[in-house]
Protein backbone atom coordinates (compact mmCIF):
# COMPACT_ATOMS: atom_id res chain seq x y z
CA UNK A 1 0.00 0.00 0.00
CA UNK A 2 1.50 3.49 -1.11
CA UNK A 3 1.39 5.51 2.49
CA UNK A 4 0.17 9.05 2.11
CA UNK A 5 2.31 12.07 1.22
CA UNK A 6 2.96 13.18 4.73
CA UNK A 7 3.67 10.12 5.50
CA UNK A 8 7.20 8.98 3.26
CA UNK A 9 7.79 5.44 2.82
CA UNK A 10 11.03 4.49 5.59
CA UNK A 11 13.52 2.55 4.59
CA UNK A 12 13.77 -1.13 6.21
CA UNK A 13 14.15 -1.28 9.85
CA UNK A 14 17.65 -2.31 11.02
CA UNK A 15 20.06 -2.37 13.91
CA UNK A 16 23.11 -0.26 14.61
CA UNK A 17 26.39 -1.12 16.44
CA UNK A 18 28.06 2.29 17.57
CA UNK A 19 31.91 1.49 18.91
CA UNK A 20 32.24 4.09 21.10
CA UNK A 21 36.52 5.57 22.37
CA UNK A 22 37.45 8.16 23.52
CA UNK A 23 38.57 10.71 20.95
CA UNK A 24 41.85 11.71 19.47
CA UNK A 25 42.84 14.98 17.93
CA UNK A 26 42.31 15.84 14.68
CA UNK A 27 46.30 16.59 13.55
CA UNK A 28 49.34 16.00 15.88
CA UNK A 29 50.00 19.69 15.87
CA UNK A 30 49.10 21.65 19.17
CA UNK A 31 46.39 23.76 18.17
CA UNK A 32 44.32 20.42 17.08
CA UNK A 33 45.40 19.38 21.10
CA UNK A 34 44.05 22.54 22.31
CA UNK A 35 41.06 21.33 21.04
CA UNK A 36 40.43 18.22 21.91
CA UNK A 37 41.70 18.79 24.97
CA UNK A 38 39.45 21.83 25.92
CA UNK A 39 36.51 19.32 25.24
CA UNK A 40 37.60 16.15 27.01
CA UNK A 41 39.27 18.15 30.15
CA UNK A 42 36.11 20.22 30.94
CA UNK A 43 33.87 17.01 30.96
CA UNK A 44 32.99 17.31 34.59
CA UNK A 45 32.33 13.30 34.84
CA UNK A 46 36.62 13.32 33.95
CA UNK A 47 37.54 16.50 36.10
CA UNK A 48 35.53 16.89 39.04
CA UNK A 49 36.31 20.01 40.40
CA UNK A 50 33.53 22.79 40.18
CA UNK A 51 34.20 24.45 36.70
CA UNK A 52 34.35 28.23 39.02
CA UNK A 53 36.98 26.52 40.14
CA UNK A 54 38.75 24.18 37.63
CA UNK A 55 37.88 26.37 33.93
CA UNK A 56 40.12 29.55 34.88
CA UNK A 57 43.44 26.92 35.97
CA UNK A 58 42.59 24.91 32.25
CA UNK A 59 41.81 27.93 30.20
CA UNK A 60 44.87 29.98 32.18
CA UNK A 61 47.12 27.32 32.53
CA UNK A 62 46.59 23.75 31.39
CA UNK A 63 45.86 24.77 27.85
CA UNK A 64 48.47 26.96 27.10
CA UNK A 65 51.01 24.25 27.91
CA UNK A 66 49.96 20.36 27.35
CA UNK A 67 48.92 20.64 24.12
CA UNK A 68 52.32 21.59 22.67
CA UNK A 69 54.04 18.30 24.74
CA UNK A 70 50.99 16.17 24.03
CA UNK A 71 51.38 17.40 20.11
CA UNK A 72 54.90 16.07 20.40
CA UNK A 73 54.15 12.75 22.13
CA UNK A 74 50.80 12.37 19.50
CA UNK A 75 53.46 13.20 16.79
CA UNK A 76 56.11 9.86 17.57
CA UNK A 77 53.30 7.81 17.37
CA UNK A 78 51.27 8.80 14.16
CA UNK A 79 50.33 6.92 11.78
CA UNK A 80 49.42 7.25 8.19
CA UNK A 81 45.60 6.51 8.99
CA UNK A 82 46.23 9.10 11.42
CA UNK A 83 45.98 8.95 15.47
CA UNK A 84 46.54 5.41 16.34
CA UNK A 85 43.16 5.54 18.13
CA UNK A 86 41.18 6.47 15.29
CA UNK A 87 43.09 4.08 13.05
CA UNK A 88 42.52 0.61 15.20
CA UNK A 89 38.85 1.42 15.96
CA UNK A 90 38.40 2.60 12.40
CA UNK A 91 39.92 -0.86 11.59
CA UNK A 92 37.79 -2.82 14.22
CA UNK A 93 34.47 -1.55 12.98
CA UNK A 94 35.71 -2.84 9.50
CA UNK A 95 36.53 -5.65 10.91
CA UNK A 96 33.18 -6.36 12.45
CA UNK A 97 31.39 -5.28 9.58
CA UNK A 98 28.83 -8.14 8.06
CA UNK A 99 29.61 -9.61 11.49
CA UNK A 100 25.98 -10.08 12.36
CA UNK A 101 24.64 -10.16 9.06
CA UNK A 102 23.36 -7.79 6.33
CA UNK A 103 20.93 -6.00 8.48
CA UNK A 104 23.69 -5.32 11.54
CA UNK A 105 25.37 -2.38 10.67
CA UNK A 106 28.64 -1.38 12.60
CA UNK A 107 30.06 1.97 13.07
CA UNK A 108 32.29 3.83 14.97
CA UNK A 109 32.49 7.40 16.97
CA UNK A 110 34.88 9.36 19.39
CA UNK A 111 33.53 10.76 22.85
CA UNK A 112 35.43 14.06 22.34
CA UNK A 113 36.83 14.90 19.09
CA UNK A 114 35.76 13.68 15.74
CA UNK A 115 34.04 11.62 14.52
CA UNK A 116 31.13 12.63 17.14
CA UNK A 117 28.92 9.64 18.48
CA UNK A 118 26.13 12.28 17.49
CA UNK A 119 26.67 12.43 14.21
CA UNK A 120 27.23 8.58 13.97
CA UNK A 121 24.29 8.32 15.68
CA UNK A 122 22.43 9.69 13.24
CA UNK A 123 24.12 8.35 10.18
CA UNK A 124 22.77 5.47 11.32
CA UNK A 125 19.45 6.29 11.63
CA UNK A 126 19.24 7.70 8.68
CA UNK A 127 20.60 4.62 7.47
CA UNK A 128 17.42 3.10 8.76
CA UNK A 129 18.27 1.51 12.27
CA UNK A 130 15.52 1.96 14.55
CA UNK A 131 17.72 -0.39 17.20
CA UNK A 132 21.26 1.03 18.16
CA UNK A 133 23.77 -0.66 20.43
CA UNK A 134 26.25 1.53 21.75
CA UNK A 135 29.57 -0.08 22.63
CA UNK A 136 31.84 1.82 24.52
CA UNK A 137 35.18 -0.26 24.12
CA UNK A 138 35.95 0.37 28.11
CA UNK A 139 36.22 -3.34 29.44
CA UNK A 140 36.77 -1.66 32.71
CA UNK A 141 33.75 0.34 33.90
CA UNK A 142 35.02 4.02 35.24
CA UNK A 143 32.45 7.00 35.18
CA UNK A 144 35.27 9.47 33.32
CA UNK A 145 35.10 6.65 30.38
CA UNK A 146 31.94 4.69 30.02
CA UNK A 147 29.34 6.50 31.90
CA UNK A 148 30.39 9.55 29.98
CA UNK A 149 30.02 7.87 26.62
CA UNK A 150 26.77 6.72 27.24
CA UNK A 151 25.45 10.44 28.54
CA UNK A 152 26.52 11.54 25.40
CA UNK A 153 24.58 8.95 23.63
CA UNK A 154 21.61 9.70 25.27
CA UNK A 155 21.95 13.26 25.29
CA UNK A 156 21.96 13.14 21.71
CA UNK A 157 18.70 11.07 22.04
CA UNK A 158 17.35 13.86 23.98
CA UNK A 159 17.20 15.89 20.85
CA UNK A 160 15.63 13.64 18.60
CA UNK A 161 11.57 13.90 17.94
CA UNK A 162 11.74 9.93 16.99
CA UNK A 163 14.22 8.16 19.09
CA UNK A 164 15.91 5.18 17.83
CA UNK A 165 16.03 2.56 21.01
CA UNK A 166 19.32 2.01 22.47
CA UNK A 167 21.20 -0.45 24.38
CA UNK A 168 24.72 -0.40 25.92
CA UNK A 169 27.27 -2.77 26.01
CA UNK A 170 27.66 -3.39 29.94
CA UNK A 171 31.70 -3.48 31.33
CA UNK A 172 33.40 -6.83 30.13
CA UNK A 173 36.46 -6.76 32.58
CA UNK A 174 35.62 -10.25 34.36
CA UNK A 175 34.21 -11.79 30.59
CA UNK A 176 35.76 -15.08 29.87
CA UNK A 177 35.90 -14.01 26.40
CA UNK A 178 37.93 -11.26 27.21
CA UNK A 179 41.04 -12.88 29.50
CA UNK A 180 40.88 -15.77 26.92
CA UNK A 181 41.66 -13.31 24.34
CA UNK A 182 43.96 -11.31 26.86
CA UNK A 183 45.78 -14.54 27.62
CA UNK A 184 46.04 -15.69 24.61
CA UNK A 185 47.78 -12.36 22.81
CA UNK A 186 49.84 -11.96 25.83
CA UNK A 187 51.17 -15.50 25.37
CA UNK A 188 51.86 -14.93 21.65
CA UNK A 189 53.44 -11.47 22.21
CA UNK A 190 55.91 -13.53 24.32
CA UNK A 191 56.40 -16.28 22.63
CA UNK A 192 57.55 -13.73 19.99
CA UNK A 193 60.15 -11.82 22.07
CA UNK A 194 64.03 -13.21 22.07
CA UNK A 195 63.83 -13.27 26.04
CA UNK A 196 62.07 -14.23 29.01
CA UNK A 197 60.63 -11.39 30.85
CA UNK A 198 61.46 -11.62 34.58
CA UNK A 199 58.15 -9.69 35.38
CA UNK A 200 55.30 -8.83 33.61
CA UNK A 201 53.61 -5.63 34.66
CA UNK A 202 50.08 -4.68 33.47
CA UNK A 203 49.24 -1.02 33.22
CA UNK A 204 45.91 0.46 33.35
CA UNK A 205 44.99 4.31 33.38
CA UNK A 206 44.96 5.83 36.85
CA UNK A 207 42.22 7.55 37.80
CA UNK A 208 42.11 10.50 41.16
CA UNK A 209 42.02 8.18 44.40
CA UNK A 210 38.66 9.71 45.27
CA UNK A 211 36.74 8.38 42.55
CA UNK A 212 37.50 4.87 43.93
CA UNK A 213 36.42 6.58 47.50
CA UNK A 214 33.59 7.25 45.94
CA UNK A 215 32.33 4.19 44.68
CA UNK A 216 33.51 4.25 41.35
CA UNK A 217 34.31 0.17 40.68
CA UNK A 218 37.02 0.67 38.26
CA UNK A 219 39.98 0.28 40.51
CA UNK A 220 38.27 -3.12 41.70
CA UNK A 221 37.75 -4.10 38.17
CA UNK A 222 41.08 -3.79 37.37
CA UNK A 223 42.24 -5.37 40.22
CA UNK A 224 39.61 -8.46 39.17
CA UNK A 225 41.05 -8.28 35.40
CA UNK A 226 44.74 -8.72 36.92
CA UNK A 227 43.80 -11.49 39.37
CA UNK A 228 41.60 -13.38 36.22
CA UNK A 229 44.55 -13.06 33.74
CA UNK A 230 47.37 -14.18 36.24
CA UNK A 231 44.93 -17.26 37.27
CA UNK A 232 44.40 -18.02 33.63
CA UNK A 233 48.44 -17.49 32.61
CA UNK A 234 49.68 -19.50 35.63
CA UNK A 235 52.12 -16.59 37.18
CA UNK A 236 52.08 -13.59 38.92
CA UNK A 237 51.46 -10.01 37.56
CA UNK A 238 52.57 -6.95 38.52
CA UNK A 239 49.80 -4.47 38.95
CA UNK A 240 50.49 -0.62 38.33
CA UNK A 241 48.33 2.89 37.08
CA UNK A 242 50.05 5.17 34.72
CA UNK A 243 49.13 8.17 33.03
CA UNK A 244 48.98 10.41 36.58
CA UNK A 245 47.16 13.75 35.51
CA UNK A 246 47.54 17.17 38.00
CA UNK A 247 48.36 17.44 41.65
CA UNK A 248 45.57 15.20 43.66
CA UNK A 249 46.56 11.55 45.31
CA UNK A 250 45.63 9.19 41.82
CA UNK A 251 45.59 5.14 42.16
CA UNK A 252 48.84 3.71 42.43
CA UNK A 253 51.26 2.19 42.46
CA UNK A 254 52.56 4.27 39.30
CA UNK A 255 53.83 2.90 36.50
CA UNK A 256 56.53 5.27 36.06
CA UNK A 257 57.89 4.53 39.71
CA UNK A 258 57.06 0.69 39.28
CA UNK A 259 59.65 0.57 35.95
CA UNK A 260 62.13 2.47 37.75
CA UNK A 261 62.25 0.81 40.71
CA UNK A 262 62.54 -2.86 39.20
CA UNK A 263 65.76 -2.69 38.18
CA UNK A 264 66.85 -2.47 41.80
CA UNK A 265 65.03 -5.01 43.12
CA UNK A 266 66.33 -7.30 40.49
CA UNK A 267 64.03 -7.18 37.50
CA UNK A 268 66.70 -6.15 34.98
CA UNK A 269 64.06 -8.10 31.83
CA UNK A 270 60.58 -6.83 31.60
CA UNK A 271 57.07 -6.95 29.87
CA UNK A 272 54.49 -4.21 30.16
CA UNK A 273 50.79 -4.68 28.95
CA UNK A 274 48.14 -2.45 29.32
CA UNK A 275 44.77 -4.60 29.12
CA UNK A 276 42.14 -1.13 30.04
CA UNK A 277 42.75 -0.61 26.72
CA UNK A 278 40.81 -1.99 23.84
CA UNK A 279 43.31 0.33 21.01
CA UNK A 280 46.82 0.79 21.40
CA UNK A 281 46.84 5.01 21.40
CA UNK A 282 49.38 7.94 22.61
CA UNK A 283 49.01 6.70 26.32
CA UNK A 284 50.23 2.88 25.42
CA UNK A 285 52.68 3.46 22.38
CA UNK A 286 54.47 6.76 24.13
CA UNK A 287 54.17 6.70 27.53
CA UNK A 288 54.60 2.71 28.06
CA UNK A 289 56.36 1.81 24.93
CA UNK A 290 58.88 4.74 24.52
CA UNK A 291 59.05 6.69 28.30
CA UNK A 292 58.30 3.45 29.98
CA UNK A 293 61.15 2.02 28.40
CA UNK A 294 63.44 5.33 29.02
CA UNK A 295 62.68 4.92 32.74
CA UNK A 296 63.20 1.38 32.84
CA UNK A 297 66.19 1.27 31.41
CA UNK A 298 67.78 4.47 32.79
CA UNK A 299 67.22 2.23 36.18
CA UNK A 300 69.29 -0.28 34.89
CA UNK A 301 66.62 -2.53 33.30
CA UNK A 302 68.54 -4.16 30.06
CA UNK A 303 65.49 -5.77 28.24
CA UNK A 304 61.91 -4.07 28.01
CA UNK A 305 59.29 -5.03 25.84
CA UNK A 306 55.86 -3.42 25.75
CA UNK A 307 53.28 -5.97 24.50
CA UNK A 308 50.53 -4.79 21.95
CA UNK A 309 46.55 -4.23 22.81
CA UNK A 310 44.05 -6.19 21.17
CA UNK A 311 43.36 -3.84 18.40
CA UNK A 312 42.06 -5.64 15.61
CA UNK A 313 43.71 -8.50 15.73
CA UNK A 314 41.56 -12.21 15.11
CA UNK A 315 41.73 -13.10 18.52
CA UNK A 316 39.98 -9.03 19.67
CA UNK A 317 37.90 -9.09 17.01
CA UNK A 318 36.68 -12.41 17.66
CA UNK A 319 36.22 -11.57 21.32
CA UNK A 320 34.09 -8.26 20.60
CA UNK A 321 31.87 -10.69 18.23
CA UNK A 322 31.02 -12.34 21.38
CA UNK A 323 30.24 -9.91 23.70
CA UNK A 324 28.43 -8.12 21.14
CA UNK A 325 26.17 -10.65 19.51
CA UNK A 326 25.16 -11.57 23.00
CA UNK A 327 23.94 -8.03 23.64
CA UNK A 328 22.01 -8.06 20.23
CA UNK A 329 20.62 -11.66 20.70
CA UNK A 330 17.25 -10.10 21.46
CA UNK A 331 17.02 -8.02 18.83
CA UNK A 332 17.81 -11.22 16.51
CA UNK A 333 15.57 -12.76 17.71
CA UNK A 334 12.55 -10.49 17.14
CA UNK A 335 14.19 -9.46 13.91
C1 LIG B 1 41.84 14.23 34.62
C2 LIG B 1 42.47 13.71 33.63
C3 LIG B 1 42.22 12.37 33.06
C4 LIG B 1 41.43 11.29 33.52
C5 LIG B 1 40.59 11.24 34.76
C6 LIG B 1 41.54 10.25 32.54
C7 LIG B 1 40.91 9.01 32.62
C8 LIG B 1 40.99 8.00 31.66
N1 LIG B 1 41.52 8.10 30.38
C9 LIG B 1 41.43 6.87 29.76
C10 LIG B 1 41.85 6.55 28.47
C11 LIG B 1 42.62 7.38 27.67
N2 LIG B 1 43.17 8.60 28.01
C12 LIG B 1 43.87 9.09 26.95
C13 LIG B 1 44.55 10.30 26.89
C14 LIG B 1 44.56 11.27 27.88
N3 LIG B 1 44.05 11.18 29.14
C15 LIG B 1 44.20 12.39 29.80
C16 LIG B 1 43.72 12.72 31.07
C17 LIG B 1 42.83 11.93 31.83
N4 LIG B 1 42.39 10.68 31.56
C18 LIG B 1 44.86 13.28 28.90
C19 LIG B 1 45.21 14.71 29.22
C20 LIG B 1 45.08 12.59 27.71
C21 LIG B 1 45.69 13.14 26.41
C22 LIG B 1 47.08 12.84 26.19
C23 LIG B 1 47.94 13.68 27.08
O1 LIG B 1 47.91 14.89 26.99
O2 LIG B 1 48.59 13.06 27.95
C24 LIG B 1 43.77 8.16 25.86
C25 LIG B 1 44.46 8.25 24.51
C26 LIG B 1 43.88 9.28 23.56
C27 LIG B 1 44.60 9.30 22.24
O3 LIG B 1 44.37 10.24 21.49
O4 LIG B 1 45.40 8.42 21.92
C28 LIG B 1 42.99 7.10 26.30
C29 LIG B 1 42.56 5.89 25.52
C30 LIG B 1 40.82 5.97 30.66
C31 LIG B 1 40.54 4.51 30.35
C32 LIG B 1 40.54 6.67 31.84
C33 LIG B 1 39.91 6.23 33.09
C34 LIG B 1 39.76 4.99 33.45
FE1 LIG C 1 43.10 9.50 29.95
FE1 LIG D 1 49.83 10.09 29.02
Amino acid sequence: MTPPADHPALPPSKIGVLLVNLGTPDEARAPAVKRYLAEFLSDRRVVEIPPIAWQPILRGIILNTRPKKSAHAYGQVWTDEGSPLAAVTRAQAAALAGSFGPDVLVDWGMRYGNPSIASRLDALKAAGCERILVAPLYPQYCAATTATANDKAFAHLATLRWQPALRTLPPYYDDPAYIQALKDSVEESLARLEFVPDAIVVSFHGMPKRTLELGDPYHCHCQKTARLLSDAMGRELIVAFQSRFGRAEWLGPATDTTLATLPGKGVRKVAIVAPGFSADCVETLEELAIRGRESFEGAGGTHFAYLPCLNDTPGGIQMLQTLLRRELAGWLASA
